[in-house]
């Protein structure tokens, strides 16, 4: 009250309170208007901006709200770009869906997006092009892509304003979620990047993707290693999943519990696919037989692990046109989510599945094969399996995707490394790039 008082101590000002015409007054009076010009003007000029560089928008974004400074400086949007997103996702064949796929300029996500696109299907990939290993192998795999029509947004999964943005300009049925933070013994060396990707990124995508209208179908990537440190073999998808020995594993395993969360309260379809150790072809330098191949082409020793005792490790090797026929059945197999605006309406689609080879090789023979067809010998030292997050051993049961996917891997790892060995050196030829 006080302050009112005080406000009406203040001597009355014509323009405000009197029409007065003296010419004082007038000025006065057209002083005002200008201001309430002025103010016009800016306040129209904030809902121009608003409207017109908000993430709905057409024109080119930049990360100007705050809740994105920490994601790296993508640019997307605008009417070009929105083009190439509805031309990349369009289906061309009968009873095809349109698919986002994320890691699209990853190992499989190449692969994956390459295969829906040869039978017609609608495909967009996103991919952030990280340096967690040479991206010029990323931005070489994006050309194959872009050859085979297949636009890669260049973005990061935890920018909803961008997956939003995607969804509103196509109605994607289905979502092959395969980027990730992957490697196993990289997460000791850098955690968060795990969380970041594995959880953060993947709450994220599902927030996006509840919301959607319609909601996708949605199949990805888990890992053979949540069996971690069980020692029954086959793994099979009904044991046990509590002992992750790597915090990758861990991130995968949480995702696992975060897909049953999604599925349950929001009713999204979704199916985790467990690979085991997929390579092949325009795969990934961090894993083991791309670097081992490279290291003995450079004359440079390699450290083979050995449990205690001499204990053999081995892993379910599996080729990667196995993985993707399993990919696509797990796709064309999953059942419609049942949610809309953002509620459930009935009960979902919830599925595990391993896809693996079914056949372990110690890491030993890896290198051998490796050698014969290289046809040199490799400096072999061996090492104690360190405690870096590696299991000794992984071999999968199949039987479930066999029976409800009809998985059924057909590539030995012999066969496969053929074709791996003949890619590299093509790939690598030119000794310009370096195989790092
Ligand atoms: O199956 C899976 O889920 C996982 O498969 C691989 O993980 P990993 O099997 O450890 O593959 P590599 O890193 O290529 O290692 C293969 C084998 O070589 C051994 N190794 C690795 C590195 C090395 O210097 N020496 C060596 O003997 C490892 O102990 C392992 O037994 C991938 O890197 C993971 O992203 C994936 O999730």
């Amino acid at each position: 009250m006080k302050q009112i008082s005080h406000l009406d101590d203040i001597p009355s000002t014509p323009g405000k309170f009197k029409m007065d015409k003296s010419p004082y007054n007038r000025l006065r009076w057209h002083s005002s208007l200008a201001k309430l010009t002025f103010w016009s003007f800016i306040f129209l000029a904030l809902i121009f901006i608003f409207f017109f560089r908000s993430p709905s928008s057409s024109t080119p974004q930049s990360l100007s709200d705050p809740s994105r400074r920490y994601l790296q400086n993508y640019s997307w949007g605008g009417a070009a770009w929105e083009k190439r997103v509805r031309s990349s996702a369009r289906i061309r064949s009968r009873n095809g869906m349109s698919v986002l796929v994320t890691g699209a300029a990853g190992f499989v996500g190449t692969h994956v997006s390459a295969a829906l696109k040869r039978r017609g299907d609608g495909v967009l990939g996103l991919d952030n092009f990280n340096d967690y290993y040479d991206p010029s192998l990323k931005r070489a795999r994006q050309a194959l892509l872009e050859r085979a029509g297949v636009f890669i947004v260049e973005g990061d999964i935890n920018d909803e304003a961008l997956l939003r943005k995607l969804f509103e300009v196509v109605a994607f049925t289905h979502v092959m979620h395969l980027a990730a933070q992957a490697g196993v013994r990289y997460a000791m060396e850098n955690p968060s990047s795990y969380v970041h990707s594995n959880i953060a990124g993947l709450v994220s995508l599902l927030e996006v993707c509840k919301s959607a209208n319609p909601q996708p179908a949605i199949v990805w990537a888990s890992s053979s290693s949540v069996y971690g440190l069980n020692t029954k073999v086959p793994f099979s998808e009904k044991d046990r999943t509590d002992q992750p020995a790597s915090l990758y594993a861990a991130t995968k395993k949480a995702g696992e519990e975060i897909a049953h969360t999604y599925n349950h309260i929001y009713g999204l379809s979704l199916t985790g696919l467990r690979f085991f150790t997929v390579y092949g072809p325009w795969g990934r330098p961090d894993m083991a037989y791309f670097f081992f191949t490279r290291d003995i082409l450079k004359g440079k020793s390699i450290s083979i692990f050995e449990a205690a005792n001499h204990g053999t490790v081995a892993r379910d090797f599996t080729y990667i046109d196995d993985i993707v026929r399993g990919c696509l059945a797990a796709l064309d197999t999953a059942e419609k989510s049942t949610g809309s605006g953002g509620k459930k309406k009935g009960p979902a689609q919830l599925r595990v599945y391993n896809l693996g080879n079914t056949s372990p090789v110690p890491v030993s023979d890896l290198v051998s094969i490796l050698e014969r067809l290289l046809k040199l010998k490799a400096k072999r030292n061996i090492l104690r399996l360190p405690r870096n997050g590696d299991v000794q051993y992984t071999h999968a049961n199949i039987s479930l995707a066999q029976r409800e996917l009809g998985y059924k891997p057909t590539t030995d790892l012999q066969s496969g490394l053929k074709k791996f060995v003949r890619w590299y050196l093509r790939f690598y030829a030119d000794g310009k790039k370096s195989g790092v």
